[in-house]
């Protein structure tokens, strides 16, 4: 039990994480709160100089030093089949259990525009790190989990598998057509595993979808570099936060039991205009505020469009490749 006898649908004190995507950014953020929450850490990313300097940020944030455990490991999760063999490592690491819960936070953003030269290259790539890096991390993982010899019993408490999309699987924009559909792809597998592990009754595990809006981190600087003018200018209407913070919320969301984590105002009034055939957080909350984003959206898509074509009117043709400043 929580504050205020709200139950913690994620505990993670005693428990082992592995995160994808850990040395910087919002992963690096996650993975120090957890940490400091009690967990034990497994960082994975690339590359080796930063993890080495995350794991001493992480190991300097946690709650018991003396007990808790910390590794990396280093793997590039856009290589085809990357996911079983971190896993092994992580399983022999953490004495023959796999991790208890799975963040995949590793991804990246080209934005460009989709007339571009790079965007079909680019957009291959995005959808490699970004989708294929969750989706095979997402299967070597539930075939531990789910695996007969792995059952713990219906009431046992839920592993639980996390992605992180995009407030852009909600709502898109323009000149993030690289990037945009590999983060809808991931909000069709996370739906589609959140019905299949209902399967394994006796291996509950709880899959879930963080979906930040703009997160002041080194990889928004990478992305800015190649970010249309007309894009930046859009985006603005969503104020930028810091890692620490868009962390502390999507672990608040997942602490609450919640599907989709929106970590904004408005990335829950965009998450509420989508529903589908999606599990809710809450039927009535999510349903009633999912009836007044259609009057919100009339207005919002004529000023954004209205936006889109003054700029056109002002700069004129963006050009082939055109980064249209
Ligand atoms: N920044 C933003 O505005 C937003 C970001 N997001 C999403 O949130 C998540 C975190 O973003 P952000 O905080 O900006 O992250 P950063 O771009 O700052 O950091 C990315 C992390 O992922 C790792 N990574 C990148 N590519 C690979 C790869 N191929 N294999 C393994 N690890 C990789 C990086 O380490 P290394 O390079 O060493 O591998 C680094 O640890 C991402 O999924 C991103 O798409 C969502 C909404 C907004
Ligand atoms: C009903 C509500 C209406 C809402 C108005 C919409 C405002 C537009 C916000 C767009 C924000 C885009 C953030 C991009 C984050 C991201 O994923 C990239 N930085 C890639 O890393």
């Amino acid at each position: 039990m929580g504050l205020f006898g709200r139950k913690n649908h994620m505990p993670v004190e005693g428990r082992t994480v592995l995160i994808t995507g850990a040395s910087e950014g919002m992963g690096r953020s996650a993975a120090m709160q957890l940490a400091a929450k009690g967990a034990h850490v497994i960082l994975v990313s690339r590359n080796v100089g930063r993890l080495e300097e995350a794991l001493a940020a992480v190991k300097a944030a946690a709650a018991s030093p003396a007990t808790q455990r910390f590794t990396y490991i280093s793997a590039d999760v856009s290589e085809p089949n990357y996911a079983a063999a971190v896993l092994a490592e992580a399983i022999a690491w953490n004495g023959g259990r796999s991790p208890d819960i799975v963040w995949c936070v590793a991804g990246m953003s080209t934005p460009l525009l989709w007339t571009d030269d790079a965007a079909m290259s680019a957009a291959r790539r995005n959808m490699d790190v970004n989708y294929f890096g969750s989706a095979e991390m997402a299967r070597a993982i539930l075939r531990e989990w789910l695996s007969p010899e792995n059952s713990t019993g219906p009431k046992s408490e839920p592993k639980h598998l996390v992605f992180t999309a995009s407030v852009l699987a909600l709502f898109a924009i323009v000149g993030y057509g690289p990037y945009t559909p590999s983060k809808w792809a991931l909000r069709g597998l996370a739906d589609t595993l959140a019905m299949e592990v209902n399967l394994y009754p006796d291996n509950p595990v709880k899959v879930h979808v963080v979906y930040p809006a703009t997160i002041t981190s080194p990889g928004l600087e990478r992305e800015n570099q190649t970010k249309p003018a007309i894009t930046l200018e859009l985006e603005k209407d969503e104020p930028p936060e810091t890692p620490e913070t868009v962390a502390r919320r999507a672990i608040a969301g997942l602490e609450r039991g919640e599907y989709f984590v929106a970590v904004s105002f408005l990335g829950n009034l965009m998450r509420c205009g989508v529903m589908g055939g999606s599990q809710r957080n809450s039927w009535v909350f999510d349903t009633l505020l999912g009836w007044f984003v259609p009057v919100i959206y009339f207005f919002v898509l004529r000023i954004m469009n209205g936006q889109v074509r003054g700029w056109a009117k002002l700069h004129g043709h963006p050009g082939k490749s055109a980064k249209t400043t």
